[in-house]
This record gives structure tokens, sequence and C-alpha cells, in this order.
């Protein structure tokens, strides 16, 4: 006779306390309101650390404000944002966030290199000396997007590529454990895209949660793992394989999406 040994009691208490300990972010209830526009509306998902996660969504669906109301940037008129059982707006140390280049004052008197180390600020303090340390960091995070030979150029006389490329080295340089960027790829070379994804893998393979809105339904979405599809509420939310279907899609796009061999185009 076979016997067949079952998992002990402490087993199982191992399994549960690290399915428990992954961190993630979970989203209630998210509405956001500007004065008469209901731009979001009752939006709840749950975004997992190890991912890269795309928000995706036609033209004015709420991608951006979903990212900001989640990070508290806007008043939301409903629900909460919980990162290890805190509001993470209460937690945005731990946030590297890097806005649309629409909204990124490039005519700013500050170098690539400044930009960087203000990555460092909030580790370091407001007005007190950067540490060696944070010189390092900085200077590594400089050195991964490929940009340390344009340390000392002022941060208006860069391409947009290139200007991307300072602001996810500013963001590593933070050393945070999520990573929110809005429309990272708007207007930018291929290779700097491979370049950004590529780090965005890595990240995620350090642990960190990433969260990324895309506009782009093309060849870039195999790069995401998980999706976020939103039509001012959420049409779904889980692993792309899930989310990217032609109903889905259909859902949130209407007519304007064709969908031919599991791509959209
Ligand atoms: N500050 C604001 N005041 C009033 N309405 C706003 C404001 N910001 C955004 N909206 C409106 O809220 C809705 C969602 O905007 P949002 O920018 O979040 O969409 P989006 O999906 O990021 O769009 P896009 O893909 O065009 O960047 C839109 O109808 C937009 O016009």
């Amino acid at each position: 006779m076979r016997t067949i040994s079952l998992p002990t009691d402490e087993h199982w208490t191992q399994q549960i306390c690290h399915v428990r300990d992954i961190p993630r972010i979970t989203v209630n209830h998210l509405g956001v309101k500007y004065r008469t526009v209901e731009a979001l509306q009752d939006v709840s998902f749950t975004l997992n650390s190890g991912k890269v996660t795309g928000i995706i969504g036609p033209n004015g669906a709420g991608k951006s404000t979903l990212l900001k109301g989640m990070l508290g940037l806007i008043p939301v008129s409903s629900g909460t944002t919980i990162y290890q059982n805190q509001p993470l707006m209460d937690q945005l140390a731990k946030v590297a966030y890097v806005p649309q280049r629409s909204q990124i004052d490039w005519t700013y008197p500050a170098t690539v290199w400044d930009v960087v180390m203000m990555g460092r600020v909030k580790k370091t303090g407001w007005f007190r000396r950067f540490s060696n340390v944070s010189r390092k960091i900085s200077e590594t995070a400089l050195e991964r997007v490929g940009m340390s030979a344009f340390r000392d150029r002022p941060i208006g006389q860069l391409s947009g590529g290139q200007q991307q490329r300072v602001f996810l080295a500013r963001a590593l340089a933070q050393e945070a454990e999520i990573f929110c960027f809005d429309e990272p790829f708007a207007g930018i070379d291929q290779k700097t895209e491979a370049v950004i994804f590529e780090i965005f893998r890595e990240l995620a393979n350090e642990g960190k949660i990433v969260l990324v809105v895309n506009h782009d339904l093309g060849e870039s979405i195999a790069n995401f793992d998980d999706l976020i599809l939103l039509n001012q509420g959420l049409i779904a939310a889980g692993s792309r394989e899930k989310v990217f279907t032609q109903e889905n899609l259909y859902r949130a796009y209407g007519g304007q999406v064709i969908f031919f061999q599991g791509k959209a185009a």
C-alpha cells in the first residue's frame, strides 16, 4: 500500500504567510469627478508586485485621472487606495511618479544631473547635502538608462526619448517600491521604448509594482503582464490574456479598434 504524506499545518501556514506577504495595491470603488465631468466611477482592482501592469483605454477614458486619484494628487469623490494596509497617499515616499511630458516644464533651468538628484531629495531631506551614497545611486541610475554622457546638459535641450530616459533615471534613484508612469512612450523612438520596457521588467523581477499608462494597443501590449482596461469605469482588470480580448476592447473602444489574430489594429 502506498502512503501519501500530507503537508503539515506548518507547511500551510508558511504558504499562506508567503501569499499574504506579496505587496499589493488595492483600489476600492474609486471615483473622480471634475466639477461636472464624472471622469471615473466605481473602479476596483488589485495590483500585484512583480508585474508590469498597463492602463489602457480610449482618449478621455480616465487613465491619467486613475493614476493621480490613486496617489492622492487630485481629490477623489469616492473610494480608497490601500498599500500594505495603509492609504497609498500617506506613503508617497515609496512611490516614483513620472507625469505626462506635457505636464513637465522643460524650460526649467536644470541639468540632467540635477533632475536625477531630485530623486534623492526625499531620502536626504530638503536643504541637506547629498551623501556619496546618493551620488553613486544617481550615477548608477543614469548609466542604467544610457544617459551618463549627457549629465551636464540642460534638460530642455534633449530629445523626447532622452528626456524620458532621464525621468526614468530619477525614478530609479528614488529607490521606490511603486513606479507609476503616465504615457512614457508618447513620441519616443523604438530603441528607447525597448530600453524602458527592459528596465520595467527588471523592476518587476526585483518585486516592484510597475504601473504604466499606455496608448498603443499594438505589439507593445505583449510587454505587459496585467492590464487595466478603462472607459470612465472599469471594463476589465487582470492578466493580459484575460483582459485583452475582442469583446472587452469592443466594450471600451466600440468600433474604433479592429481585432485580428489576437492583436488589436
Ligand atoms: N483638470 C480637469 N478638469 C476638468 N476635466 C478634466 C480635467 N482633467 C481631465 N478631465 C476630463 O476627465 C476625463 C478623463 O481625463 P484623463 O486625462 O484622465 O483621460 P485619459 O484616459 O488619460 O485621456 P488621454 O488618453 O487623452 O490622455 C476627460 O473627459 C477629461 O476631459
